[in-house]
């Protein structure tokens, strides 16, 4: 389901709203709800907005859907871009489950992260995307040395190291399967080049080639939400 607005405030205070409806919900009904959220730059107003919510935020769970190889002090975390924009104010009650742990590889400390991960609830309340120009999504990246296995509807991890030509530096991200069957599953994109790269990855053709398309094609009960603003 695809929801254009104007302006990228209107659609922040929009998600925004939603989201907190739905965690307030997971509150209510379950006595907590989990929240798994992008870094990259798009999310920055989005995330402001929301951890303004009048919500109990020490029942919520947080964490990213995937994380820079890189320590917190790197202008390239998606940990200190949360720290930053978004556990402030109310939400710094919330618990923050960190992707990214002390170590020179993602390897070294694997297993650790996986079973933290196999420990949250399942599946998440809600889950925020982003998308790049490439068509990949959380990290799974066109030629992404981990792609099949990250891409994998029956995959057992929840979490898997991943390197690519157009990552960067080492990432590591949740898997489809940990991903794709949250209560509310949304991709928040900006910009006409996306909203094109949105289209070509909706067209038929190979997951490896936009690997957002496996979000796209994933069987839900819920439909997949998509928020656009120019
Ligand atoms: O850590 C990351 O890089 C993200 O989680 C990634 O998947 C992001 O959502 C896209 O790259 C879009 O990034 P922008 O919002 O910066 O365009």
């Amino acid at each position: 389901m695809m929801h254009r607005y104007e302006n990228r405030e209107a659609l922040a205070e929009a998600l925004a709203a939603g989201v907190a409806a739905v965690l307030a919900g997971g509150i209510a009904t379950r006595g907590g709800a989990t929240l798994a959220v992008s870094g990259g730059s798009t999310p920055k107003l989005f995330l402001q907005t929301l951890a303004k919510a009048d919500i109990d935020w020490a029942s919520v769970c947080v964490t990213l859907v995937d994380e820079r190889w890189v320590p917190e002090s790197s202008d390239r975390s998606n940990t200190a871009f949360l720290r930053r924009h978004f556990l402030q104010g109310p939400a710094a009650q919330a618990r923050f489950e960190p992707l990214h742990e002390d170590a020179e590889a993602p390897e070294d400390v694997l297993d650790e992260i996986e079973a933290r991960f196999s420990r949250l609830p399942r599946p998440f309340d809600a889950v925020i995307l982003g998308m790049g120009g490439d068509g990949h999504t959380a990290s799974f990246f066109p030629g992404g040395d981990r792609l099949v296995d990250a891409l994998d509807p029956a995959g057992r991890l929840s979490v898997v190291p991943m390197r690519a030509g157009g990552a960067g530096e080492p990432r590591v991200t949740l898997t489809l399967p940990r991903l794709a069957d949250a209560r509310f599953l949304a991709i928040h994109i900006e910009g006409i080049e996306k909203l094109r790269a949105l289209e070509a990855a909706e067209a038929a053709g190979p997951e490896t080639e936009y690997p957002v398309r496996a979000v796209l094609r994933a069987p839900r009960e819920q439909p997949l939400q998509i928020f656009w603003a120019p």
